[in-house]
C-alpha cells in the first residue's frame, strides 16, 4: 500500500456491508470469487466478513485470507473477546490481515442500543482495540454512528483509539445523516483536534440514506480523509454504501480539484459490477452512474449529433476506461436525422436525403408506439416496401412441406417466388425438418449463411399459439437477424429465414440469372 499523501487506500466491504443487503447472502465459493475479482480490480482492503456472525462466513473469511493474495483481508468484530478471538480464528493464516473493531459513539445509541456512558464506551473501545492488538498488527477503529457522535467526545474516543493502536480510525456516517458539509467539518475537526491524528489513517465509511453517501465521501477524502469504505455497485445496508466505481471514477475525472489517486485498475469496474449483481441477484439500475446500461447511452437527438461531432461534447468519461465497450447512439422516440442517418450507414444502406426524410418520417411514428427500436426495425422500415418499394422483397414463401420422424431423414421441399417473376422449387435433406428447410432455402437463393442464433417463443396461449421465430446468421457481408410469427413453427421458422435472405439479397443485389435453380411451372 503506498503511503504517499495523494494515495486513497480503497477498503472494499461488499462482502460485509454489502452482504447486508437484504437477499445478499453470498456462499464460501461467490465470495472467494467476487473477492478474486476485488484483488484484480486493485482494491487494497477487502472486508470479506464479520467473523462471528456464523460458522460459515468464518470459513468465507478464512478462504479469502488464505487464498486471494494482494489485498489486505478484514474481519469486523464488535468490542468483545469473541468477536475478536473469532476474527483471529478466520485470519490467523492469512498474510496480510485486519481486524476491524467497532463500537458506537452517538448519544442514541449509547443510551437506547448499548445502554453505556460516555466513560464506558471509551473503555470498551480501548480494550477493544488493545485486545485486537494483541493478535493483529494492523487494527482498524470505528467510531459507529460518528456523524452524530458530540465532535468533542468523538475526537476523544478517536484520540484514545489511536493511542490504544488502532492504525486506521474510520469516522462511519453509520444512518447516512451527514451533508457534505457538515462531514467534511468533522473530518477537519478531528484532523485539528486529535492528538497523535497523524499516527493513523482517517477513514469515510458513508451510507447512502440521502443519496449523499459518495458525495460525502468525497468531502471526507477533501478534509484529510485516506481511505474510503465503499462497495461494488453501492450495495449495503438499506439505501447502501458509497459505491466504490463512483468514488474512483470522481477521484479520475475530477482529479483537477481533488488530486488524491487510487490503486484501482478502472477497467475492471464493469465486470466485477456484472460478477456482483449477477452473485448477489441485485440488479443494476439502467441509469446507474459508471456501471448502469445507460450510463453511455444517448438517445437525445441533440446529444446524438454532439457525440457525433465530438464525443466530449455529452461524455465526462470514456467507456472503455470503465470497461465498457463502447457508447451507444440509442434509437428512440427523442433521436435525430444524424443518429438514424448514421445508423443507416453503419447498417450499409446508402439512401439518398428524400428516402431517408422518408425513412425519418416512418421511424418518428414507429418509435411512437415502440419503445425500442433495434436494428431489425430499422431495416424493417427500409426493407417492407416503404422505401424501396415492394420489389424490394426478393424472395416470397410460395409452399412449404417437410417429412421427418424416428428412423427417417428429416427432408423439406420449399419453392418461393423471385420478385422478378418465376417460382423456383427444391428440396434438401437436413439434421431436422427446419435445417432441411434452411438448406432447400439456400439452394433456391442461392444465399449461404451460418446459422449463429435460433429461438422461438410462444406470444400467445391456446392450442393457436403464435410461435416467433427469431434467428441471428452470418453472411459475409454482416450479422443479421430475421423473425417471423406462425402458428406453425416450421413455417415461422421458414419465414425467418426468409427475412434474412431479403435483406441480404438486398445489399448484395438481386438474384443472378445463372444461379442453379430449379424454375417450376405457377401452379
Ligand atoms: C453498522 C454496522 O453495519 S455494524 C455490523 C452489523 N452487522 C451485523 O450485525 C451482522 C452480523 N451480526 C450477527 O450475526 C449477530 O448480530 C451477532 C452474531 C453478531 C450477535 O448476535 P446476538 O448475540 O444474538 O446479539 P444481537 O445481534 O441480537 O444484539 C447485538 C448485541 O451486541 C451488542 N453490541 C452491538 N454493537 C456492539 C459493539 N460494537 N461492541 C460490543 N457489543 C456490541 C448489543 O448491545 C447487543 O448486546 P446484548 O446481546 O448484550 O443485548
Ligand atoms: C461497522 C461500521 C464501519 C459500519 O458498517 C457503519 O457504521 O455503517
Amino acid at each position: 500500500m503506498s503511503e504517499s499523501a495523494d494515495r486513497v487506500v480503497i477498503f472494499d466491504t461488499t462482502l460485509r456491508d454489502g452482504e447486508q443487503s437484504p437477499g445478499a447472502s453470498m456462499n464460501l465459493e461467490q465470495k472467494l470469487q467476487v473477492a478474486r475479482a476485488l484483488r484484480d480490480l486493485g482494491v487494497d482492503v477487502i472486508e470479506a466478513g464479520f467473523a462471528a456472525a456464523s460458522p460459515g462466513d468464518l470459513e468465507a473469511i478464512r478462504a479469502v485470507g488464505q487464498q486471494v493474495e494482494g489485498p489486505v483481508i478484514a474481519s469486523l468484530a464488535r468490542c468483545n473477546k469473541g468477536d475478536i478471538d473469532a476474527s483471529w480464528q478466520a485470519l490467523k493464516d492469512a498474510p496480510r490481515r485486519r481486524c476491524h473493531v467497532f463500537l458506537a459513539t452517538s448519544p442514541i445509541h449509547r443510551d437506547f442500543k448499548l445502554k453505556m456512558a460516555k466513560d464506558e464506551i471509551i473503555k470498551r473501545s480501548i480494550d477493544g482495540v488493545k485486545y485486537a492488538r494483541e493478535r493483529f498488527e494492523d487494527v482498524e477503529f470505528s467510531a459507529e454512528d460518528s456523524a452524530r457522535t458530540e465532535l468533542e467526545f468523538l475526537a476523544e474516543v478517536v484520540e484514545r483509539a489511536i493511542e490504544a493502536g488502532a492504525r486506521t480510525v474510520n469516522i462511519p456516517d453509520t444512518v447516512g445523516y451527514a451533508l457534505p458539509v457538515t462531514y467534511a467539518e468533522t473530518i477537519r475537526y478531528l484532523v485539528k483536534h486529535v492528538r497523535g491524528i497523524d499516527k493513523a489513517i482517517i477513514s469515510v465509511h458513508c451510507h447512502n440514506d440521502l443519496g449523499l453517501a459518495v458525495a460525502n465521501s468525497l468531502a471526507g477524502v477533501m478534509a484529510g480523509a485516506r481511505q474510503v469504505e465503499c462497495t461494488i455497485n453501492g450495495i449495503g445496508e438499506r439505501a447502501g454504501n458509497a459505491s466504490l466505481e463512483e468514488v474512483v471514477m470522481a477521484f479520475r475525472t475530477r482529479h483537477d480539484v481533488l488530486a488524491v489517486k487510487t490503486g484501482v485498475k478502472t477497467e475492471r469496474l464493469y465486470p466485477t459490477s456484472r460478477l456482483v449483481s449477477q452473485v448477489t441477484g441485485l440488479h443494476v439500475q439502467r441509469n446507474k452512474a459508471i456501471v448502469g446500461q445507460n450510463a453511455f447511452a444517448h438517445e437525445a437527438g441533440i446529444h446524438q449529433h454532439g457525440m457525433l461531432t465530438h464525443r466530449e461534447t455529452y461524455e465526462i468519461m470514456r467507456p472503455e476506461e470503465v470497461g465498457f465497450a463502447h457508447s451507444s447512439l440509442v434509437l428512440g422516440k427523442h433521436s435525430g436525422r444524424h443518429a438514424l442517418k448514421d445508423r443507416l450507414v453503419a447498417l450499409g444502406y446508402q439512401l439518398d436525403e428524400s428516402q431517408i426524410d422518408k425513412v425519418f418520417q416512418d421511424f418518428k411514428i414507429l418509435a411512437d408506439k415502440k419503445k425500442d427500436i433495434y436494428d431489425a426495425d430499422i431495416e424493417a422500415l427500409v426493407v417492407h416496401g416503404q422505401i424501396l418499394g415492394k420489389g424490394s422483397v426478393a424472395w416470397e414463401l410460395e409452399a412449404l412441406s417437410t417429412t421427418s420422424g424416428t428412423g427417417t431423414l428429416p427432408c423439406a421441399s420449399v419453392a418461393l417466388r423471385a420478385a422478378g417473376g418465376g417460382r423456383f422449387q427444391e428440396v434438401a435433406a437436413g439434421d431436422g425438418p427446419v435445417d432441411a428447410v434452411y438448406r432447400a432455402i439456400e439452394k433456391v437463393t442461392g444465399v449461404s449463411v451460418k446459422l449463429r442464433d435460433y429461438q422461438i417463443a410462444s406470444v400467445s396461449t391456446g392450442e393457436d399459439a403464435q410461435g416467433e421465430v427469431t434467428i441471428e446468421v452470418e453472411h459475409p457481408t454482416g450479422v443479421y437477424r430475421g423473425r417471423a410469427l406462425s402458428t406453425d413453427i416450421i413455417e415461422g421458422s421458414a419465414r425467418a429465414f426468409l427475412d434474412v435472405v431479403n435483406r441480404i439479397a438486398l445489399k448484395i443485389g438481386p438474384p443472378r440469372e445463372s444461379e442453379a435453380r430449379t424454375e417450376m411451372g405457377t401452379p
